[in-house]
């Protein structure tokens, strides 16, 4: 197995206790090799669930496993070695923007590499050839010199897909990766993403507002609604109903706020924020 949760619960560091999770009380195995979408509203904890998986948020309650270990019984430097096993793709890629191209999609081999070898790769890029033909897949290799702030927000993304391409991770999880894409490339982007998996027999779990795409090119449905678990089926079993039940009124107001007289999203918080 690649990931394991057993009734996990997350909250934010910067939530007060006794406020909402953001995730409660999951329950999901994902296998080694295994191509999942995950769906639903906005603010259902798609984000935070990929962040979980990736040892960046820490479950307030329930057990983590990821390829068989507990991260959270490690010590911080044998955490970090398991981490590296992993790719966390987020919906805008952290990309320096006076950055070379080529630098930029190399740094996703910096987990694999020493001090030395990452700052020498700043200076002198220590495989453009691999960028190279990361990009290439992506139709971008003609951008490899150029600095990254020149890139539109879709080359961009598409340039945070090829630093995975160079990454030797065995998990990729990523985050919305189509969002500033047009259908074509979206289709195209998603394809490579998937055939890149499948030929490292790697784990892929995706987040997605693209619900079509998600029916269509997944084999593996998670419907996440208000931070659990609506779903969790093979996409033949995903309805149209099931479906719109999960998007369904997701975003209407909060009744509670119209009764009160001082409706609880105005009133000052316990902890002050700076
Ligand atoms: N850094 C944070 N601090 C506090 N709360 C957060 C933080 N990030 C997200 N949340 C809250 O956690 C919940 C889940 O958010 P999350 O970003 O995981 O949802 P999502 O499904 O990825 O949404 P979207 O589709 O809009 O990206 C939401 O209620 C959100 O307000």
């Amino acid at each position: 197995m690649s990931f394991e949760l057993q009734g996990v619960s997350v909250r934010h560091p910067s939530v007060a206790a006794g406020q909402a999770f953001a995730l409660s009380d999951l329950a999901l195995g994902i296998a080694q090799g295994e191509q999942v979408a995950l769906i639903g509203p906005s603010g259902a904890g798609k984000t935070t669930l990929l962040h979980t998986l990736a040892c960046a948020l820490r479950p307030d309650a329930g057990g983590l496993q990821l390829f068989g270990t507990d991260p959270w019984k490690l010590d911080n430097a044998a955490r970090h070695a398991l981490r590296r096993r992993l790719f966390l793709a987020p919906q805008t890629p952290p990309l320096p923007p006076r950055q070379r191209v080529v630098t930029a999609v190399l740094a996703g081999r910096l987990p694999q590499w020493s001090l030395a070898q990452a700052l020498l790769s700043l200076v002198k890029p220590a495989d453009p050839r691999a960028a190279f033909e990361a990009l290439a897949r992506f139709n971008l290799e003609d951008k490899l010199y150029h600095r990254v702030d020149r890139l539109s927000g879709g080359e961009r993304q598409r340039c945070g897909m090829a630093r995975l391409l160079v990454s030797e991770a065995a998990a990729f999880l990523v985050d919305e990766p189509l969002s500033a894409l047009d259908p074509t490339l979206a289709r195209q982007t998603l394809r490579v993403l998937q055939q890149e998996a499948k030929a490292r027999q790697a784990t892929l779990v995706c987040s997605l507002h693209q619900v079509d795409l998600a029916r269509q090119h997944f084999e593996r449905i998670v419907g996440l609604r208000a931070g659990r678990i609506v779903f969790d089926a093979p996409r033949e079993a995903v309805s149209d109903a099931m479906i719109a039940a999960l998007y369904q009124n997701a975003h209407e107001a909060v009744p509670a706020l119209a009764d009160s007289p001082t409706p609880a999203v105005l009133r000052r918080p316990a902890t002050r924020c700076f």
